[in-house]
């Protein structure tokens, strides 16, 4: 049976086209509950990385729907951003050794963005890469990080200081998981999918604020058009970009900002705001420089507030940003190098060499200066 054959009249697909390889990306209804009708034929043995919070909810149909012929290893991993290490990493590669996996087991990553970022670096690693299928359960890895390869665990000195570029086979996103998310996971994803429209996509950002009280309540026409507009604009930038180069590097508005509050802060931001934080530093920055207009500024923080994200850094010492932001992927030859709006639907990656000026605009996005 075909996607399109696929009982879920709401089905739809995407496709990150890549030079050596295309996947798809599944978005609907209960799609966990037509896995056998959406994958192709998985391996007998197979891998699922998870935790207890998204087994409770969702293992056991994921479970019937792969069938009974499977050998099948569930590994648990804790709940929370500190799980995605080298240490959880280890753990899961001591398991498939010691349950004799072999190099065409498939590995499945059902959760978050924190399980799949590692089972994605295990699949990458695992005798030299095994077969890896993304089963996103929070809207943040639905509409961002189970789409476009990178993969990663954190370092104490840093976010994802380890990891590969490795992309899946398929992305299944059953959008039903969202009614089970917390609402500051919820809002969290939402602040990827504002980003997009940011760096990418006036008229999404246009939809967003015209929809927000729909998003706000979860409805599911809205969410499905939100996830299906996400995905389709990092596959586009991704089938472009593959290894950040250039375009790719978008994709990480705010990060370099909320990279170093989530290694300082992560037990108490989710990445999400921390991300949210970084934009509005970021686009003070360009106000500060000229270069966005302060209603442009007005209508990223509406939005962002409209889902209750922070709008504000939590207060950390100049010289612990730096530090901490020194440490960004994107830095060059010494340079740090921001993703910096210049208009809502375009950004531009920017070499920064005069950190007063940044740091100008940090002080004036942190909470005490509200
Ligand atoms: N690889 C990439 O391109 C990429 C992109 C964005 C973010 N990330 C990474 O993703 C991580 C954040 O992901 P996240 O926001 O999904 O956090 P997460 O994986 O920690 O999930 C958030 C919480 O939601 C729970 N949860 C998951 N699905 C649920 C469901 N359906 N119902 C109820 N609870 C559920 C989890 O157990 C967890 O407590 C960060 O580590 C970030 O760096 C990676
Ligand atoms: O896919 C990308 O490229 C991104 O940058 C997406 C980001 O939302 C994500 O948080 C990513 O993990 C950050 O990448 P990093 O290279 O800064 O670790
Ligand atoms: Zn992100």
């Amino acid at each position: 049976m075909t996607a399109k054959q696929a009982t879920d009249h709401n089905l739809s697909r995407i496709r990150v086209g890549l030079a050596e390889r295309s996947y798809p990306i599944y978005i609907g209804r209960q799609l966990f509950e037509q896995l056998s009708q959406l994958l192709p034929k998985l391996p007998k043995q197979i891998c699922i990385i998870t935790n207890a919070t998204v087994a409770a909810h969702y293992l056991e149909p994921v479970l019937a729907s792969l069938g009974g012929e499977h050998t099948f290893l569930i590994h648990e991993i804790e709940d929370g951003e500190h799980a995605k290490s080298l240490a959880s990493y280890g753990a899961i590669m001591d398991a498939l050794i010691a349950h004799s996996f072999n190099r065409d087991c498939a590995i499945i990553a059902l959760g978050g963005g924190v399980v799949g970022d590692l089972a994605g670096f295990v699949a990458a690693t695992f005798q030299r890469g095994v077969d890896l299928y993304q089963f996103p359960t929070t809207l943040l890895a639905q509409v961002d990080s189970s789409v476009g390869g990178k993969t990663a665990v954190n370092h104490p000195g840093g976010k994802n200081l380890i990891g590969a570029f490795y992309q899946p086979q398929t992305v299944v996103i059953s959008t039903d998981c969202l009614s089970t998310l917390e609402p500051r996971d919820y809002a969290s994803g939402l602040a990827e999918v504002i980003k997009y429209g940011i760096i990418y996509d006036a008229d999404f950002f246009a939809w967003l604020e015209a929809n927000k009280a729909k998003l706000n309540a979860r409805d599911s026409k809205a969410l499905s058009y939100a996830i299906q507009c996400s995905c389709q604009i990092k596959a586009d930038i991704v089938a472009q970009d593959e290894r950040e180069q250039g375009l790719r590097a978008l994709l990480n508005l705010g990060h370099t900002f909320g990279h170093a509050i989530e290694a300082e802060l992560y037990e108490d931001w989710r990445h999400g705001e921390a991300v949210a934080a970084g934009t509005m530093i970021a686009a003070e920055y360009m106000r500060q420089q000229g270069e966005l207009d302060a209603a442009a500024v007005t209508r990223i923080e509406t939005l962002l507030k409209t889902f209750a994200l922070p709008i504000r850094a939590p207060k950390l010492a100049e010289t612990r940003w730096q530090e901490l932001m020194y440490r960004d992927k994107k830095v060059q030859a010494g340079a740090l190098r921001l993703v910096l709006p210049t208009a809502i639907g375009n950004a531009e990656l920017r070499t920064v060499t005069d950190w007063p000026s940044v740091w100008s605009a940090i002080e004036a996005m942190t909470e005490t200066s509200q």
